[in-house]
């Protein structure tokens, strides 16, 4: 069973009225990277690859806090807090107006007990302008069994 969004939200931070959907919870952009060199997934292992933010400059031109994204992959930051409970786990969804722009977020599983502000792929696949801090996805929790919490590297990630 999916959880409520008024749920959902006793476990992110900071969320505001609007952001609480009835299922879920909106997720807004924080930063926007663009991949520079390979990453590998090995047999017991991976590496994520050397990654830039999109340059300051650009956003301080013509409309400030604004991402002019070309057509393109990238990996959008969220800007919240996320910990993922016990006994559910977390799946990630485009805000439907970025995916009628011709745009896509993916998610992979979000595991019970992590917590951080954590990643996903941003699928541009026509020229789209998004403001920093603007809704662009929605996390919604599902009811899981589960043996162990989350304990993998991502853990705690870009937290202060
Ligand atoms: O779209 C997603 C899905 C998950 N996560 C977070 C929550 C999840 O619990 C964590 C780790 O995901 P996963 O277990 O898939 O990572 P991994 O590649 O297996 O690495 P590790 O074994 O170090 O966890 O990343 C995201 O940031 N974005």
């Amino acid at each position: 069973m999916f959880r409520s969004g008024a749920f959902v939200a006793e476990h992110i931070s900071p969320t505001t009225d609007d952001q609480i959907q009835p299922n879920g919870v909106d997720l807004t952009l924080d930063v926007v990277f663009e991949q520079l060199e390979p990453g590998r997934i090995g047999r017991d292992g991976k590496q994520v690859g050397d990654r830039i933010a999109r340059p300051l400059e650009e956003l301080e031109e013509a409309d400030p806090d604004t991402y002019y994204l070309p057509k393109g992959a990238y990996v959008a930051r969220y800007g919240e807090r996320i910990h993922i409970p016990d006994g559910h786990i977390g799946l990630v969804y485009p805000r439907s107006s970025l995916m009628r722009n011709s745009c896509m977020l993916n998610t992979a599983v979000w595991d019970a007990g992590y917590e951080g502000r954590g990643e996903g792929l941003l699928q541009v696949h026509h020229d789209i302008e998004i403001a920093r801090g603007a809704r662009i996805a929605q996390l919604v929790f599902a009811e899981a069994n589960h043996e162990d919490v989350y304990d993998g590297s991502y853990q705690r990630e870009n937290l202060e």
